[in-house]
């Protein structure tokens, strides 16, 4: 069985048909790709997937379990974690606290054990603490725990941003561009780091990205997505090397 499965996924904003009947079959532990030229749809893909967006008509199925239509904290309950194109940390905060904004699913204390500062509330927050620093230390984060989140370098906030989704323990790991804006030698990294959470954390996970060489590096199968509709799906070799994506896309 599939972990993500998506059957005739479709969208409009008004006459625009946005995403049109959409189809993805990911198996776990898979490192896919979503790629297309600008507007073709692929974060509004990502919006459905997380519940930002209600679609029209379609099926999301993730390990098994109905997800279409659901709240986004309920889809991130289920196990669907994600990171932005503009990376949405919380700037002002520590990044060790950035971490720990994804841990609270799994550590609940009431806001009473909280107020009161309950052994419970202790209990937690050493927890918590652990959980995310040994979370920063797979990003090479650990001796930055204390530095506000705005004022890392931007290749970090992006690993930053990675971590903190991945501390919501997640099934599924969408990542939307991770590579914007980034450098050569942070996009090389970038590719390390990706492949790494996949191999330790035995993650499935479903980036979108327009930067290439990060694409054909680490991805193993892609969909290639052309105005609203599926263009290509299949291996990255034999997709990247399809004429019709070479036409519609690559050689533009
Ligand atoms: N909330 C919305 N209201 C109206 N139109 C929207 C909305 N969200 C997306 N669209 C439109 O849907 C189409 C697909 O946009 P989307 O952002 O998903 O593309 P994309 O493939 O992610 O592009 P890019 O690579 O530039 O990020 C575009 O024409 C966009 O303008």
């Amino acid at each position: 069985m599939a972990l993500l499965e998506v059957k005739n996924l479709s969208i409009s904003f008004g006459g625009l048909r946005a995403v049109d009947s959409f189809e993805i079959s990911i198996q776990k532990g898979q490192l896919y790709g979503l790629i297309g030229p600008n507007g073709a749809g692929k974060t509004t893909i990502f919006n459905m997937l997380t519940g930002v967006y209600k679609p029209d008509s379609g099926i999301i199925q993730l390990d098994g379990k109905d997800i279409t239509g659901k709240k986004t904290i309920d889809i991130n309950k289920a196990g669907v974690a994600r990171t932005f194109q503009n990376i949405r940390l919380f700037k002002e905060q520590s990044v060790l606290d950035n971490v720990k904004v994804g841990l609270h699913n799994s550590y609940p204390y009431s806001a009473l054990a909280s107020v009161l500062r309950l052994p419970k509330y202790y209990k937690a927050e050493k927890e918590m603490n652990e959980k995310a620093r040994e979370l920063l230390k797979v990003f090479g984060l650990e001796d930055k725990e204390n530095y506000l989140a705005s004022n890392l370098p931007y290749g970090a906030q992006r690993k930053l941003e990675i971590a903190r989704a991945l501390a919501t323990n997640p099934k599924l790991l969408l990542l939307d561009e991770p590579a914007a804006g980034m450098n050569p030698n942070e996009t090389k990294e970038l590719m390390e780091t990706i492949r790494f959470v996949r191999d330790e954390f035995d993650m499935t996970i479903l980036l979108i990205e327009h930067d290439m060489k990060l694409v054909s590096g680490i991805c193993e199968e892609l969909t290639v997505l052309n105005f609203g509709q599926v263009l290509a799906q299949g291996k990255t070799k034999d997709v990247l090397n399809d004429p019709k994506v070479i036409t519609a896309y690559l050689g533009e």
